[in-house]
């Protein structure tokens, strides 16, 4: 918890994910407890796995995207049943529904899972399960964004695009968009646009991850070749100055990662993380956790640090709630729901800051 007297106002400021991996939310208790009832194998040769300790101390010293994914990788092969995802997908939407999440459009990697023999559908139940039951108990909206995984050949990526069950989830409504994640340094997006072409004419929503290792020159690729409305974290924007008036002038929404920035050490510290320029230049972003179980804490912690870092005042909050809300993709009824209940929000401290 900050110790900032707008705590309780971070708190309860509805907030919208955009950008957050199912297989990243995986604690490690839910991980060795998995591993265990599946009779998953980790690792012997790395003391990481020896205990919970060892392994979030581990986390702790990550030193690159590449070195995350490792470990990443490893953790989600205890994914075997239904059930299993369903719990990792309940276990999020639980904390993000106390950290004040109202609408969470959430990542998840089919590619990993069927590579280790475990079916579409298997993964898509258990995640439906655990997105009716948030609906239900916890009144969050969800959506569900499919990632491919842009270190593997893209003609491989555009098979599993176009498998039957994948396809059927997209018609039927399961699917909202697609998205593209992994290593960013020597795969740029253009390698994928005849598969964000093919989900574009499926009236898919697109994203993809560019410019957190990668230069902004792969912004402007993900924008001019996929056609994407949203770039997940984006922060080498900075970089090139007439492409920020560009993605200004387009309302194209930002999805930062800062907690994740300093782990992975794209940044030094979340100061260094281009808040302060992306809301001087009038560069919409939302704030999200990106893989909370490996990288320290969920949406509300990463607000918490955006806030100590770089001083924000209520407006400057009810900005980047407004703009997080209005680049979500949820239907105009919802955005309409959360606009109120930020409205109030905002009115109800601005009047306690003036007492
Ligand atoms: N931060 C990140 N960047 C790219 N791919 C990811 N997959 C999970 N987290 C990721
Ligand atoms: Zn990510």
């Amino acid at each position: 918890m900050c110790r900032t007297p707008l705590h309780g106002f971070l708190e309860k400021l509805p907030k919208c994910e955009h950008h957050i991996h199912l297989e990243g939310a995986l604690s490690p208790s839910l991980l060795f407890q998995l591993a265990s009832r599946n009779q998953i194998t980790l690792p012997q040769d790395d003391d990481a796995f020896s205990s919970h300790e060892s392994l979030l101390a581990r986390y702790a010293q990550f030193s690159s995207l590449d070195d995350f994914l490792h470990y990443y990788f490893i953790g989600m092969s205890v994914l075997v049943l239904e059930e299993d995802f369903e719990a990792l997908a309940w276990d999020y939407f639980q904390h993000a529904s106390a950290d004040g999440v109202h609408h969470a459009e959430v990542f998840f990697d089919p590619q990993a899972h069927t590579a280790r023999g475990i079916s579409y559908t298997t993964v898509l139940t258990g995640f439906s399960a655990a997105r009716s039951r948030a609906e239900r108990e916890l009144g969050i909206s969800t959506e569900l964004i499919c990632c491919f995984l842009r270190h593997l050949p893209a003609p491989e990526c555009l098979a599993t695009f176009e498998l039957e069950d994948v396809q059927a989830s997209y018609a039927s409504g399961f699917i909202k968009g697609i998205g593209l994640d992994s290593n960013e340094l020597g795969f740029p997006p253009h390698l994928f646009e005849e598969m964000y072409q093919k989900a574009g004419k499926l009236g898919l929503r697109r994203t993809a991850h560019a410019g957190e290792e990668g230069p902004a020159s792969f912004i402007a690729s993900a924008l001019e070749t996929l056609g994407v409305e949203r770039i997940d974290h984006g922060i080498r924007l900075v970089e090139d100055v007439e492409l920020m008036r560009k993605v200004v002038a387009s309302g194209t929404m930002l999805t930062t990662c800062p907690m994740s920035n300093v782990v992975l050490r794209c940044v030094e510290s979340v100061k260094e993380v281009p808040i302060r320029k992306f809301l001087d230049a009038g560069v919409k972003f939302s704030i999200n956790s990106d893989d909370p179980a490996y990288f320290g804490g969920y949406i509300l912690d990463n607000y918490c640090a955006v806030h100590e870092a770089h001083d924000l005042t209520i407006e400057d909050w009810e900005r980047i709630c407004k703009h997080s809300i209005e680049g979500s993709w949820c239907n105009e009824a919802r955005k309409n729901e959360l606009s109120t209940i930020l409205e109030t929000l905002v009115s109800e401290w601005k009047y306690k800051s003036v007492e």
